[in-house]
């Protein structure tokens, strides 16, 4: 299938919780359209619109028990889940569209999941996961996935911004309060964009201080413009 065919560039915002994945997305797709080019934002766990996505909601929100006691490759059959049934209007969107913005995908789940075990059984989970969400539900795979890297104290910080969740009356759901998890997501984060030639990593902080919104997007526009592949809509 020609790069054309194939619809508009998925382009993949990722990044720890808290990383400014939501505010980057957002004005990525904001930017997009304001330059005229037609362009959708689609932001996973879709919470309020799939059977998956509200399985989820009560997953992170402990009500499938302590996040731990479940092995993590059954967990990421949810997220899975969830993007099976954003299928369909994925596809669309990469034909109605000329840009597709993805606040958070398929890597999320390589990265949040596989972190929870180590060594072989850590790549085995990854393979498993591509296996599953590109191979049996023939997800498309992205043209640019843009992690924003950021430290854990950072990111903690911004997390205390966030306002309330749609599923949890908590402040931080049960995985953004353990540092430690998190810490091993963006381990596992960086060692993906090492592997990956369409990987990105974008600081959120310099000198120990978190950049302002505005020159993070500047860099993120920057590492769009190759992957446009523009078309008469
Ligand atoms: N560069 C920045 N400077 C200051 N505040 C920021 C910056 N980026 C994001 N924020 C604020 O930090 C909070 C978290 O940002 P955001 O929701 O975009 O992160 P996220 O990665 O999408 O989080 P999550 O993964 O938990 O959904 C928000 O209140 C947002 O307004
Ligand atoms: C899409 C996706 C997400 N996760 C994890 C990452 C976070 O801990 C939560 C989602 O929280 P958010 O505040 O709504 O961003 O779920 C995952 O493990 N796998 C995935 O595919």
């Amino acid at each position: 299938m020609s790069e054309v065919d194939r619809g508009a560039p998925l382009i993949v915002i990722e990044g720890i919780d808290g990383s400014g994945k939501g505010t980057q997305s957002a004005l990525l797709n904001q930017r997009l359209n304001a330059a005229g080019i037609t362009s959708t934002l689609l932001s996973f766990p879709r919470y309020q619109s799939t059977f998956f996505g509200a399985r989820i909601g009560e997953f992170l929100n402990g009500q499938f028990g302590a996040l731990n006691e479940l092995h993590p490759f059954l967990v990421s059959l949810l997220y899975a889940g969830d993007r099976y049934e954003s299928r369909d209007l994925l596809l669309a969107s990469r034909q109605s569209s000329q840009a597709v913005v993805l606040d958070r995908y398929v890597p999320s789940n390589i990265a949040h999941q596989s972190a929870k075990v180590q060594g072989a059984e850590r790549a085995q989970l990854q393979t498993w996961i591509e296996q599953v969400e590109y191979g049996l539900f023939h997800l498309p795979k992205p043209d640019l996935v843009i992690l924003l890297d950021v430290p854990v104290d950072s990111s903690q910080e911004l997390i205390r911004r966030k306002e309330k969740r749609t599923y949890t009356d908590r402040a931080t759901d049960l995985q953004e309060s353990d540092t430690s998890y998190m810490g091993a997501v963006r381990e596992a984060y960086l060692s993906l964009a090492e592997q990956s030639p369409e990987w990105r990593v974008v600081p959120v902080t310099e000198e120990g201080q978190v950049r302002p919104v505005e020159t993070i997007a500047d860099d993120i526009w920057q590492l769009v413009q190759p992957v446009l592949r523009l078309k008469e809509k």
